[in-house]
């Protein structure tokens, strides 16, 4: 152990804030800072980022827990970074200037450009290359765009002087100065252009969508020395991972069927499939995720699009409640929903289902029913649809699960996790520390850098909070799912395809 270099920094560069979080050997949080980012909607359904600004809010917090915690540079082992994933940034290699704002993951502009790939008939080779599905989602019909729309922009990729990358890649070129251009697995396995058999960027698909591979950055495990910054004295940059992917580590959830979901906006869930490569029969994707020996894994991955924004939602549309943590005691006023049940189908939904079509419904209402009815029934649909994601993974993987890892800011609903444990019949853990998609990035770093040895140092450093284990009969149980089942279907199918 390097007892010199005992702090590990993580870098999370989320979709809707910077951060920076120095940890210990023992993984506790030394100091912590944040930096709020611009989200820019030009048009409806798009999005953007500034990749300057991400990089100017990364730095500064970076600059900003070191003064904090009085800690210095030559005290940190390694830096770990994790981020949103998808977001797409393509820069001028000799300026280091984006050629134009970074392409966030939730825009949705080249929806028309993914149809034109499923009229190819590219769908399946996409789904088999890189277990994802011909979506906006993903990074590659957005560099395809830029190189479309930015003048200019495709002559200079095809003369070399253009980069592409995901948030990882451009923060490691700006840490660098320009000197290194790399990603890692887990990231490159988000971008439609990667093939996850082979782990390589897969020239068909490249040819496909016309990208030239010169653009591309290198590919490495997510638990590797990349560089060094410098701080004064270098420090290496030893750890990389997409945020879920990172979340998932940090939930030492490190092998086959381990299963963690993050309750945020939306939730993910990601379950680890280890050396196997598992198709979904269920709409999920087959993404790559870290083992225990910080190589290539599989997982597969779910989400929710609509989970503690529904809460949100309740508050600031419907004014039912003050905060977000007040919907637990108003669930708690009453013994049930009282037959009733939201399907928070807002944007349509996701798997296993992938009804574009359909619309939130708010279903069994009767005279007695009250506010704290409806509120419950929000925080009861979360736990309902991360069930849905839950049963198709245990039948894809063909394995039944142990517990779920829980994490995310509407993890810290006792409620909603009691009902989760309830509904899905099974143990749900959640950790001391809810900061799990950084703590990943830092265990990557502190393994690459030595400041722990093995995934056993990094188990004994987490702790839980509580765990909550299912109270509920199977009859209760399956008559609830049952009314769940039966509102999303009048959910279903809602709006008219145009
Ligand atoms: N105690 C709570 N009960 C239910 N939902 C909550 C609670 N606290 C926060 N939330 C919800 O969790 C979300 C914030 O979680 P967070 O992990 O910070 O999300 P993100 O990373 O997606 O921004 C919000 O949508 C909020 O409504
Ligand atoms: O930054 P988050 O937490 O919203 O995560 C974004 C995901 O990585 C998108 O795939």
């Amino acid at each position: 152990m390097n007892t010199s270099k005992p702090y590990v920094l993580a870098l999370d560069q989320g979709t809707t804030s910077s951060r920076s979080i120095l940890f210990d050997r023992q993984a506790q949080v030394v100091a912590m800072a944040q930096r709020e980012l611009t989200q820019h909607y030009p048009q409806p359904g798009w999005v953007e980022h500034d990749a300057t600004e991400i990089w100017a809010t990364q730095r500064a917090t970076l600059t900003e827990v070191l003064a904090k915690s009085g800690v210095r540079p030559e005290q940190i082992s390694g830096i770990g970074i994790t981020n949103q994933r998808e977001t797409t940034v393509v820069w001028n290699k000799h300026t280091g200037l984006p050629i134009h704002h970074a392409i966030v993951w939730q825009c949705r502009r080249t929806a028309p450009l993914c149809e034109q790939l499923k009229t190819q008939g590219l769908e399946a080779e996409i789904r088999s290359r890189t277990g994802l599905v011909p979506d906006a989602y993903f990074s590659g019909t957005k560099l395809r765009w830029l190189l479309d729309n930015v003048p200019g922009a495709r002559a200079q990729a095809e003369a070399g002087e253009l980069l592409f990358g995901t948030m990882d890649t451009w923060l490691v070129w700006k840490l660098t100065e320009g000197r290194v251009h790399v990603t890692d697995y887990t990231n490159a396995s988000r971008t439609l252009l990667f093939n996850i058999n082979s782990l390589e960027w897969d020239s068909l698909l490249l040819k496909e969508l016309d990208i030239p591979a010169a653009m591309l950055p290198e590919v490495k495990p997510s638990c590797a020395r990349y560089g060094h910054t410098n701080l004064g004295v270098p420090v290496p940059i030893a750890g990389m991972a997409g945020d879920q992917q990172a979340a998932l580590f940090g939930q030492l959830c490190f092998h086959k069927g381990m299963v963690k979901n993050t309750y945020g906006t939306g939730c993910f869930m990601l379950m680890n499939t280890g050396r196997q490569k598992v198709e979904s029969s269920h709409g999920l994707l087959t993404t790559l995720a870290v083992g225990a020996d910080g190589g290539v894994n599989y997982a597969l991955e779910g989400s929710v699009f609509m989970g503690g924004a529904v809460i949100q939602w309740l508050r600031d549309e419907l004014g039912l409640i003050a905060r977000a943590a007040d919907s637990e005691a108003c669930a708690r006023q009453v013994r049930d929903t009282h037959g009733v049940y939201l399907v928070p189908a807002f944007t349509g939904l996701g798997a296993p289902y992938w009804d574009p079509y359909a619309r939130g419904t708010l279903v069994g209402l009767t005279r007695g029913t009250n506010k704290n009815h409806i509120v419950r029934a929000a925080l009861e649909a979360i736990a309902f649809q991360s069930r849905d994601l839950l049963d198709a993974m245990q039948q894809d993987a063909g394995l039944r699960l142990a517990a779920l890892k829980v994490d995310g800011g509407a993890a810290a609903n006792d409620f909603l996790m009691q009902f989760q444990a309830d509904i899905s019949h099974g143990r749900v853990i959640r950790p001391a520390l809810l900061e799990t998609t950084a703590l990943g990035a830092a265990f990557l770093a502190g393994l690459a850098t030595g400041l722990w040895q093995n995934t056993d140092e990094l188990a004994r450093c987490v702790m839980t909070d509580r765990e909550f284990t299912p109270h509920m009969n199977n009859r209760e149980r399956e008559q609830h799912y049952r009314g769940w089942q039966k509102a999303v279907a009048r959910a279903r199918h809602w709006v008219e395809p145009s």
